[in-house]
């Protein structure tokens, strides 16, 4: 469970604090599968962030299960990071210069014959496994996104945060992406915490929020999703 309280975050500009993020309280349970939307600028990537230990909040509590993720120190929250959180990101984030396959090893936190059986098993399952030694330059935007999900996905995370992980893909490919995120989160018994803004997409989902009706912030964004 990831439970927030009197959560603030501001960002400086122009020497003064805009406030972004001021939730009071908001819980999401084991299990829930929620697409987030709202406004741009609404302060959806500022929360992934700080659930994700990311970034720290100005005020606040972020609680994920009996831990305090909020009290612990950068490196402390990197570690459970990569513990217990898979995060995927818009633009893949993906290292250039090594394989699918690389890409997937430098976050093994175990090596062995069993870990082998499952990165194969990995790329079968997202049907990448003639791919896995592409560098990911040569593989399109789809497959480069669904290496980013093997990547946050081969820890077995308890908590899935995606930030709108098929924004940059065509409409079919976005759509296979979903399915599989979703049926993943299923499979594996995960919280998923995705933001999109494609409404069909959003259907997919057992929940759906927007930002506005966790966060008192009033974004300064005029685009609407
Ligand atoms: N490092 C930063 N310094 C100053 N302002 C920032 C910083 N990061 C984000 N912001 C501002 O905070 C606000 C919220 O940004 P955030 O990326 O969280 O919104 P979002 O809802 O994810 O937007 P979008 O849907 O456009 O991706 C925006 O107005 C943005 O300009």
């Amino acid at each position: 469970m990831i439970s927030i309280k009197n959560l603030k975050k501001s960002y400086k500009v122009n020497q003064e604090a805009l406030p972004i993020v001021d939730i009071p309280q908001l819980t999401i349970n084991k299990g829930d599968r929620i697409a987030l939307s709202g406004r741009s600028g609404s302060g959806k990537s500022t929360l992934l962030h700080i659930i994700g230990g990311i970034l720290s909040p100005d005020e606040g509590t972020v609680m994920i299960n009996d831990v305090e993720l909020t009290a612990k120190k950068e490196k402390e929250r990197d570690l459970y990071r990569a513990n217990h959180i898979g995060y995927i990101f818009q633009d893949f984030h993906l290292i250039p210069s090594l394989s699918a396959e690389e890409n997937i090893r430098i976050v093994l936190r175990k090596k062995g014959k069993e870990t082998e059986e499952r990165l194969k098993s990995w790329f079968n399952k997202v049907g990448l496994y003639d791919r896995r030694k592409h560098l990911p330059n040569e593989l399109s935007r789809g497959q480069q996104q669904r290496v980013a999900i093997i990547r946050a996905l081969i820890n077995n995370p308890s908590i899935v945060l995606a930030d709108e992980p098929t924004g940059s893909l065509d409409f079919e490919t976005a759509e296979q992406i979903m399915e599989l995120l979703l049926e993943l989160s299923v499979e594996n018994n995960q919280t998923l915490l995705c933001v999109t803004h494609d409404r069909h997409l959003m259907q997919r989902f057992p929940q759906s929020m927007e930002m506005e009706q966790w966060n008192n912030v009033i974004s300064q964004g005029k685009v609407s999703v």
